[in-house]
């Protein structure tokens, strides 16, 4: 099935609305270097209808039709989005490997993801009337509380490119099931698909103004939503020097903001381990969704005990990695998403091996591709701990290698970065993972595999990964304000001051 971008304006308030200054950006295919299509750019004239839709979705009718409506009335929605998400598969996962170069069978699996997500925050949102004042006990029997979870009002949600929809649906998905008014900001390099849930929530009837998408760049689009005094929170998934901006301009108005950063995660393979199982781990680990991966764990520490057979190994399967236009059938490493971060990989490996680090294997274009970001897996060995390549994230397909002689060693290596994101371990001696799980400075971590994500399970990061948690019942909760409510119920009057009747 052929496939071409459709072309979308902003949605805003339930309707397709052109961008107030009628601008609009090129959609690139990183496979092909070529124009496909064109999404709106919304600059600050578009946020502010948005938030005012926004708003005035929670006011009407007193929110009886969302926010304080009961969680199972916000369900059906989100089971319906669920329901027509997996019906349109085919064609979003295409649109999505066209925009961001995702292998499109990665792209597919993304979709049930995102299905699944829906029909999970769905269930929540059924489970949260049930929720609803729960008691708290008091020392004191002359009063009783209880608890209201309520939506936290207007959301923006800022989101990344490297799981273009699915990051939107961690988002979406949970502040839809708390009874939230959203504004959806995708990254500008893929945002195709999140248009499409838009077209979605438009045909399942989601009352107008509750998911509003606006498209543009960061500077235009996303600062005037993160500093907007009408949006109560910011949900921001993306890099720490974006983050750090949007809080600042967040904390000028106290507003709370959830922040999903970077990483430069670890994966640990000792020495009694199966070594094809380990090498397979480590590269998916690595080079999954083109090497693009928040929490992909792009520090290998293996032990010296096996280290030179081990990386022979690595570069077997990594031989046997299908390198190709992402539509290919069994294609397993697509293009980076654009340009730049093309151009920002290979300096990464070139600085690696200015700085004295070796070039195991990889990191050049692949011969057989002449056009398109593609980019070997790299492999670099002979690193440092004071080099670029072991400190900085390059969010692309690079692994780099270190080697330890004890667990101890393993332990303070692994934490030897500014992040705390993902981590994994690979040994057959559980025992000894559980230790260093628990070691590790981490939000995430893994025992005998890296990457497997699941919407049940909080994810997020320590340190400069960021704070708060998206995904299961954390997901849900970052979108609700907790109220107490206390009732005074004894008969007898309260007696702190003399009362006047009496004097
Ligand atoms: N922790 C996680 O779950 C997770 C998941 C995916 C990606 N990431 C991180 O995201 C980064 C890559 O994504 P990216 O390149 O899209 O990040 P980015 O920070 O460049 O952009 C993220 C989003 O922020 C917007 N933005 C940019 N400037 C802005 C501003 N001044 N104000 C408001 N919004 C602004 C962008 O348009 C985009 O929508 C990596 O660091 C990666 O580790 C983290
Ligand atoms: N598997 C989802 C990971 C999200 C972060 O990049
Ligand atoms: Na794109």
């Amino acid at each position: 099935m052929a496939i071409s971008i459709p072309t979308r304006q902003l949605f805003i308030d339930g309707e397709w609305r052109e961008p107030v200054l009628k601008k609009r950006i090129p959609v690139i295919n990183p496979t092909t270097e070529e124009t496909i299509g064109s999404i709106p750019a919304a600059t600050a004239e578009d946020v502010e209808l948005a938030v005012d839709a926004a708003r005035k979705a929670l006011a009407r009718n007193k929110g009886k039709d969302w926010s304080s409506a009961s969680g199972a009335v916000r369900a059906k929605y989100l089971r319906a989005i669920a329901a027509k998400i997996t019906e349109r598969k085919p064609e979003l996962a295409k649109l999505e490997s066209i925009d961001c170069g995702k292998p499109l069978e990665e792209a597919a699996w993304d979709m049930d993801d995102v299905a699944g997500c829906f029909d999970y925050y769905a269930d929540l949102a059924e489970g949260l009337d049930a929720k609803q004042k729960a008691p708290v006990s008091l020392p004191m029997d002359t009063f009783k509380s209880y608890v209201l979870k309520e939506p936290i009002g207007v959301v923006g949600l800022i989101t990344p490119w490297n799981y273009p929809l699915l990051m939107c649906a961690w988002k979406v998905a949970p502040a839809l099931a708390a009874g939230c008014a959203a504004i959806l900001k995708p990254s500008e390099l893929a945002s195709v698909t999140s248009l499409e849930l838009a077209e979605i929530c438009k045909e399942v009837g989601l009352p107008s103004g509750i998911l509003n998408v606006l498209t543009g760049y960061g500077a235009e689009a996303g600062a005037p939503l993160a500093s907007h005094p009408h949006v109560d929170k910011i949900a921001f998934t993306g890099s720490g020097a974006t983050g750090s901006k949007i809080m600042a301009s967040a904390a000028q108005l106290v507003k709370p903001v959830t922040m999903e950063l970077g990483g430069k995660s670890p994966i640990v393979v000792f020495d009694d381990v199966d070594l094809d199982k380990a090498a397979e781990w480590t590269i998916f680990g690595c080079f999954w969704t083109n090497g693009q991966i928040c929490s992909a764990t792009y520090r290998l520490l293996v032990h010296e005990n096996i280290a030179d057979e081990f990386l022979d190994k690595i570069v077997q399967w990594c031989k046997n990695i299908k390198i190709s236009d992402p539509l290919e059938e069994g294609c397993r490493l697509g293009p980076v998403v654009s340009a730049s971060q093309y151009e920002k990989v290979l300096k990464f490996v070139s600085t690696a091996e200015q700085e004295g680090a070796k070039i195991l294997y990889g990191g050049v274009r692949p011969k057989h591709l002449k056009k398109g970001y593609f980019v070997e897996p790299a492999i670099i060995t002979n690193v440092t701990t004071s080099m670029q390549i072991w400190k900085e994230e390059v969010f692309g397909p690079v692994l780099c290698v270190k080697t330890f002689s004890s667990e101890d060693e393993a332990i303070e290596l692994a934490n030897d970065t500014i992040y705390g994101l993902g981590a994994a371990v690979i040994s057959n001696d559980l025992e000894r993972c559980d230790r260093v799980a628990k070691a590790f400075q981490a939000g995430i971590v893994w025992i005998n595999c890296s990457q497997p994500c699941f919407t049940q399970a909080p994810w997020g990061g320590v340190k400069r990964s960021g704070f708060g948690r998206e995904l299961g019942e954390w997901g849900l909760d970052t979108y609700l304000t907790v109220k107490q409510v206390t009732q005074y119920i004894s008969d007898e009057p309260w007696g702190w001051y003399k009362s006047p009747s009496k004097l």
